[in-house]
């Protein structure tokens, strides 16, 4: 893995249904009823700090150390979460850089009596690699094939 080496990840890619969650499982969990808004489904922010954690895992199992996000990108709300449905984020490894990692996430949701996931959302977080004083440390790059 190289600084240029890019994962060729589409900023807003059509919805397809026919597609297929795209990288690693990094958490799965349940929508419920205290995760809704006003109209009774569920917050987006619920479901972007569920993306965050979950990139979170990728991003210092990738760096080997704590990180903290810098930046969310091209973030695209496809579809409504529900009570109920059930929540997979799923992690490619997009850039590595210096002391950061940008990762594309996505939320797939399982509805109830659903048979098919469907695509809720994407987008790009960005981690940075810390010390123990919060400040910015190169991430250790060791040769070996990155495992998460
Ligand atoms: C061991 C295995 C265990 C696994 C199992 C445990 C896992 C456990 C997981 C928990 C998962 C929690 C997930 C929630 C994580 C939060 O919620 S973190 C809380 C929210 N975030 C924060 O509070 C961060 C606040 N910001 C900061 O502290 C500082 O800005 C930072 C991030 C340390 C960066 O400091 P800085 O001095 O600005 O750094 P600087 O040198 O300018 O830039 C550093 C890098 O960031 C990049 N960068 C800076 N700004 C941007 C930007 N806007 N866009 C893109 N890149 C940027 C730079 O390009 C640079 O990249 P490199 O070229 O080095 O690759």
């Amino acid at each position: 893995m190289t600084d240029s080496q890019t994962t060729d990840v589409h900023a807003h890619p059509p919805l397809s249904t026919d597609a297929e969650p795209q990288g690693d499982l990094c958490i799965r969990t349940l929508a419920m009823p205290a995760d809704t808004n006003a109209n009774g489904d569920i917050f987006g922010g619920w479901l972007l700090s569920q993306m965050d954690v979950g990139g979170g895992v990728f991003a210092s199992k990738v760096a080997k150390s704590r990180t903290v996000t810098v930046a969310i990108d091209a973030m695209n709300f496809r579809k409504p979460v529900y009570v109920g449905d059930l929540v997979s984020v799923h992690a490619t490894l997009v850039r590595l850089g210096r002391t950061s990692i940008t990762v594309h996430l996505e939320a797939w949701v399982l509805r109830r009596r659903a048979q098919q996931a469907i695509l809720v959302t994407d987008g790009n977080f960005t981690y940075v690699s810390i010390d123990e004083h919060g400040q910015p440390q190169p991430i250790q790059r060791d040769g070996a094939t990155i495992t998460t």
